[in-house]
């Protein structure tokens, strides 16, 4: 749940952060933003002397990094982001720019010349508004950057080494992180603390609020947001536009109190008559800017406690085949929907409302509709649908998750109990039975489709000339591959029964290099040689013994690469 509604502007819109920074991707995923990473490959090396203050530096380096990001997109992947966001971050001291030292004596340089003294950590933020239009890429571009100021404590030589041997200045502009160990050198912070550690997330939502609902009319002196207005505010304006609408497009009135400025509310969740959370208001201040409630609401723990009833809801109506229906005939009433799924109205009605309370459907006088993620995401006939997946999740997941006190209790797995057969057994039947054979391939291939432009562009594998994705089933991820990288020769190695039924799942009209499909038991026949090799969602399916036999496996047929030794990259999916 997104608690902020300016961020819940983009919950229906392709977000791209453009930053290989883990502490961006921890922050923006904290607020609830979805979003895509696709780290950016522009070289940090824009001449500093051409720029008359250190945070124009950091503003032209962040819109160059996601710029880098939204062309390659649009070029190489063909799928153009809705909203790239890039950032950068530095530090300033006595006129000087510090980035990220290049080895354990940059970074002795740099924390001396913090040493004892206040210095400016500058974070510039670029957001690009992406459009396609006759195949060429249209883009709104908006920046900003925010100050924050920060004293380093007097500190000894001995220390400051101490710290630079622990490892954690390397990655990290002026050679420390603030919120880390490097947390002990700081006296004092003025400003976002958060900016400090990479994205300066109120300034971020401000300029959303700004870009999203412009000060209406009669409002027209403020020029800017200098707070980030409430859900009530927003849910009371007439914006008259779709989620999925243009930011410029939006108009709207926004709601002030009488003080002009606007109420200070967070966002909390209840439960409506179908059992389904709801978000409502509950104000934290009163005008005095007292808090009138001693307890905070642990809305992550609410949302952790009613979790499973949106995921049923969810699954239920993917299984009943709902969002195909109303993609056809949409909006539809519930008694129609439920005469043609052939189920009773009341609780088809309540289904629809659990749906729509979780922004799944829209609900108007003429009846329920879809949203446009449930027409992307949920029919079943998308090109970069979930209702495989979904409907694995119902099936197979759901039944095992039941049983996880007896999993943790007993230490083993639950297959016995959820489905009455051992795991092997059951992993026989999925290629025993063509229709489950089908359901196991469609869930595989619908998240491993959606997924696949972001782990070929988590690294820039360019280097490798060859890869084989290890029971990489219809080879979605290898036909995106080949689509990044035109270079590689990518094979897919999987079972007889699975690649006799791949055809289905092959795109069509790409013109890239082939993917080669071959076919064995990757425990007992031979792998072919290759310089990466791909496990994803393979080692979790197997005890230590038989992991072990394969990657000893894949050891010996993968080759050291160009620059990097041995590669697998399991570990990022
Ligand atoms: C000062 C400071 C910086 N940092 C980090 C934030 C940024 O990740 C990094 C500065 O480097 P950046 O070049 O801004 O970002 P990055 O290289 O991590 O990622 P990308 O270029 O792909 O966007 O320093 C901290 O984590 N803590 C701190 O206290």
């Amino acid at each position: 749940m997104v608690l902020n509604p300016v961020l819940g502007k983009l919950v229906s819109k392709r977000v791209v952060l453009a930053s290989a920074s883990p502490r961006r991707q921890e922050i923006l995923t904290n607020v609830g933003l979805r979003f895509e990473v696709v780290p950016s490959w522009f070289k940090e090396t824009l001449e500093k002397s051409s720029f008359t203050a250190p945070y124009e530096y950091a503003v032209e380096t962040a819109k160059q990094k996601a710029l880098e990001v939204a062309n390659r997109m649009h070029v190489k992947h063909l799928r153009t982001p809705d909203v790239v966001i890039g950032a950068d971050t530095i530090v300033s001291v006595d006129e000087q720019i510090l980035e990220k030292p290049v080895d354990k004596q940059d970074a002795y340089r740099m924390l001396s010349r913090l040493n004892g003294k206040e210095h400016s950590v500058f974070t510039g933020v670029a957001i690009i508004h992406c459009h396609s239009k006759d195949n060429q890429l249209e883009m709104d571009i908006t920046d900003f950057y925010e100050e924050t100021k920060v004293k380093f404590s007097e500190l000894s030589e001995e220390l400051l080494w101490e710290y630079i041997h622990s490892g954690e200045p390397m990655d990290k502009a002026g050679g420390y992180g603030i919120q880390a160990l490097g947390g002990m050198l700081v006296e004092y912070v003025h400003g976002d603390f958060l900016n400090v550690v990479g994205f300066p997330l109120n300034h971020f939502c401000k300029k959303l609020a700004e870009l999203y609902y412009p000060p209406s009319k009669h409002n027209v002196q403020r020029k800017k947001y200098d707070s980030i207005p409430s859900v009530d505010t927003f849910e009371n304006q007439s914006d008259g536009e779709s989620e999925s609408s243009n930011f410029t497009k939006q108009k709207g009135a926004s709601k002030l109190d009488s003080s002009g400025t606007y109420s200070s509310e967070a966002v909390y969740a209840s439960e409506n008559s179908s059992g389904v959370r709801t978000g409502f208001t509950v104000p934290l201040e009163n005008q005095n800017g007292v808090s009138q409630s001693a307890a905070k609401l642990p809305s992550k723990i609410l949302e952790l406690m009613d979790g499973f009833r949106a995921s049923k809801a969810l699954f239920v109506a993917s299984k009943l085949k709902i969002f195909d229906h109303l993609k056809d005939k949409g909006p539809m009433k519930a008694v129609d929907i439920a005469n043609d799924v052939g189920t009773s109205v009341c609780g088809t009605e309540r289904l629809l409302d659990a749906c729509a309370s979780l922004g799944l459907l829209e609900k108007t006088p003429q009846g329920y509709s879809n949203t446009d993620s449930a027409n992307t995401y949920l029919a079943s006939d998308g090109k970069y649908s979930l209702h495989g997946y979904i409907i694995h999740s119902n099936d197979h997941l759901w039944p095992l998750f039941t049983n996880l006190e007896s999993a943790v209790k007993e230490g083993s797995r639950q297959n016995h109990r959820a489905f009455g057969k051992k795991a092997d057994d059951l992993f026989k039947d999925y290629y025993h039975s063509q229709e489950v054979k089908q359901r196991f391939m469609s869930a595989m291939h619908s998240i491993a489709h959606l997924t696949a432009r972001d782990v070929a562009t988590a690294f820039d594998l360019s280097q490798f000339k060859s890869a084989c994705d290890l029971g990489g089933c219809t080879g979605a991820l290898a036909h995106e591959l080949v689509q990044v990288y035109p270079n590689l020769k990518v094979t897919v190695f999987d079972l007889p029964e699975v690649i006799a039924n791949t055809s289905y799942f092959q795109p069509s009209g790409q013109h890239t290099a082939p993917v080669t499909f071959v076919s064995g038991d990757f425990f007992k026949d031979s792998l072919p040689e290759a310089d990466l090799y791909i496990l994803s969602r393979v080692l979790h399916d197997w005890p230590d013994e038989k992991i072990h036999v394969l990657l000893s496996k894949v050891s010996a047929v993968c080759r050291p690469g160009v620059n990097m030794e041995k590669k697998t990259v399991s570990q990022i999916i």
